[in-house]
């Protein structure tokens, strides 16, 4: 690797800021939130998004409360601009969103840009230039003088057109962003910052937005937070400015980077939905406005359909969102392995009984659960996907699905047993175990003479009847009609309960069963409900349990030896 072709990111090497505050700063409420969707996102697609992908999603954005949008950049194409015209011509503009649109500090285009916005209710030219050295020498060959007077040519046609083509119908409005903020020199951009406010004169009532972008992440997080605090300090008019970022994610840490800007002082955040963008994307709005979420902030965004939200941003862009995306992702609320498996089913037990035991709702307790930063309900995501079983999965996992999705409450050392079966069906197969698979796989251990479904019948003895012959005071005695391989045969017990004399009664097949362990439960509330029997048995010098499901708890009690039976004979 050719190591000396690289130099550290200088950034804030010039400045001292050791007095820094950020760090021991935390951030308590939602910043202004402005889409770039339509502009960064869209200018960075394969194919750049057709006008009906346009509209779905400016309307996605408006539906989640976004009440800043770049709408795109007018004076690029004749399908941008029709674009803009066609939100503001068709009203789909509600009054308390502003649109933006983005043009280059160039006269011809910024007139284009203006007259794109005539009409509408609220409207903010976007206007940039780069700052940066290597811009500078390289690509515009222009020293500071000329740069800085660019942005302020740029400004002046801005406020000219403005005033020549919009009337009062709209409130307008300016941003400017000095390119590559975060590569140019603090002291420059500071210069260019304040020439382009002494075109502008913002006042009370005449708020300009100072965007500092982070074009390309080259730095660690802290160093864009110092870079922002600074900004933020020696800036005149402080209190007509907003301080927006604009962090991309060349190095993967924009999310970090924004939260830390904040934290310096920035008032706004542009980004797109998933971090869509030029090369690594732009910022995540949803995992910013989800971790604000996480820690209890309003996010002021609506999150709570984040799959519909996924779904629009994917057919809009024609890009797919990972499986492993933060908070939208298919797989973010999924454990297949064992240990995070069993914490959370013992998790959300505990957190059911605090529930019950307060005579509240589980939504109504603090959100504390290991592995899950926030309740995927939250965001419309159902408990199904929480727990998926594969190879790594134990029982805890497996004997959630079974409880969740079968309303079976295996005892423990069932569960042990039952998912040493899954296990030799994992090693087999070697793919996820839906839970369909589950339910086939328990019912062919614990249940092949099942009534539910058309199952194998391997076992060698199928319940038919009882009928209690005596009871009262004395011992029970049962009448048992069994199939034996195939053969009906009827037989006599007795004992001290239908369960005794069932065993007693099995005992004339020359079938030794002793009951070690024993529970059950009704399937459903309700007095018709079947019911589910889990005995634990040696059979002859084999212990293993056996289930049992019937409307009535004692067949379902006979039924469950009777398996446990097969299942040692098998
Ligand atoms: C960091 C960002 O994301 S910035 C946004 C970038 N987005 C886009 O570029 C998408 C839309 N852009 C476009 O469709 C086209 O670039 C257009 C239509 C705006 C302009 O196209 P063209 O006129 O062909 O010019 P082109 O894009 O090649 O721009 C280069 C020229 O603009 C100048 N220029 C570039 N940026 C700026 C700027 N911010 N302000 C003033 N001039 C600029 C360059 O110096 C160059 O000038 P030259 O022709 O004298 O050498
Ligand atoms: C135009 C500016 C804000 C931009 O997109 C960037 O610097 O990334």
């Amino acid at each position: 690797m050719p190591i000396h072709k690289y130099r550290p990111f200088a950034g804030l090497a010039a400045y001292d800021l050791s007095d820094r505050t950020w760090p021991s700063r935390t951030i308590t409420q939602a910043p202004r939130w402005m889409s770039t969707d339509l502009r960064d996102g869209n200018q960075a697609l394969i194919e750049p998004m057709d006008p009906r992908r346009k509209r779905r999603m400016f309307d996605l954005l408006v539906r989640m409360g976004f009440k800043e949008i770049e709408v795109g950049f007018p004076a690029a194409s004749q399908t941008d601009f029709d674009f803009v015209r066609s939100i503001i011509d068709d009203g789909a503009i509600p009054e308390d969103v502003t649109i933006s649109v983005l043009t280059q500090a160039r006269t011809d285009l910024i007139e284009r840009t203006v007259s794109a916005l005539v009409g509408t209710p609220r409207g903010t030219v976007h206007v940039y230039n780069a700052t940066a050295p290597v811009f500078r020498d390289l690509v515009f060959r222009n020293d500071r003088d000329a740069t800085r007077e660019l942005a302020v040519a740029g400004t002046r046609d801005v406020v000219d057109f403005a005033e020549k083509l919009l009337d009062d119908s709209t409130v307008f409005g300016l941003e400017y962003s000095p390119e590559i903020f975060t590569d140019t020199e603090l002291e420059f951009a500071l210069e260019v910052c304040e020439a382009v406010m002494d075109v502008y004169q913002p006042q009370e009532g005449r708020e300009i937005v100072l965007n500092l972008p982070a074009t390309v992440e080259r730095g660690t997080p802290n160093t864009y937070a110092d870079q922002i605090e600074w900004m933020s300090r020696n800036l005149t008019r402080r209190e007509h400015i907003a301080i927006s970022i604009h962090p991309h994610n060349d190095r993967g840490t924009a999310v970090a980077a924004a939260e830390l800007a904040l934290m310096a002082g920035a008032d706004r955040v542009e980004g797109c939905l998933f971090g869509q963008g030029e090369r690594t994307g732009n910022v995540d709005l949803v995992t910013l406005g989800l971790n604000l979420f996480s820690q209890g902030i309003d996010p002021q965004i609506d999150f709570s359909d984040i799959d519909e939200v996924r779904r629009t941003v994917e057919y809009c862009t024609q890009m797919d969102v990972s499986p492993r995306h933060p908070y939208g992702g298919d797989l973010v609320y999924t454990s297949f392995s064992g240990s995070h498996q069993d914490a959370l089913k013992k998790a959300f037990e505990a957190r059911d009984a605090e529930a019950a035991a307060a005579g509240v709702t589980s939504d109504e307790l603090i959100w504390a659960l290991p592995y899950l930063p926030i309740d995927p309900k939250d965001v419309g995501r159902s408990y199904e996907a929480v727990i998926r079983v594969n190879s790594q999965s134990g029982k805890g996992g497996i004997s959630y699905l079974m409880k969740h999705e079968r309303h079976l409450d295996l005892p423990r050392r069932l569960q042990i047993e039952f998912s040493r079966a899954v296990q030799a069906f994992t090693d087999t197969s070697g793919s996820e175990v839906t839970s369909d698979d589950l339910w086939s796989i328990f019912s062919d251990e614990y249940l092949p003479v099942s009534s539910e479904g058309p199952l194998e019948q391997w076992g060698r003895f199928a319940l038919r009847g009882t009928r209690a012959v005596s009871g009262g005071d004395g011992p029970d005695t049962l009448s048992v009609d069994l199939t034996d391989g195939g053969r009906d045969v009827t037989l006599q017990g007795s004992g001290n309960g239908p369960i005794a004399a069932f065993v007693d009664a099995l005992a004339g097949l020359g079938v030794q069963v002793s009951v070690l362990d024993y529970a059950e439960h009704a399937l459903a509330e309700g007095g018709d409900a079947a019911a589910a029997a889990y005995i634990e048995c040696a059979v002859g010098d084999v212990v293993l349990w056996g289930v049992g499901i019937d409307p009535s708890i004692t067949t379902a009690s006979l039924k469950a030896i009777i398996s446990a039976v097969n299942r040692a004979q098998r």
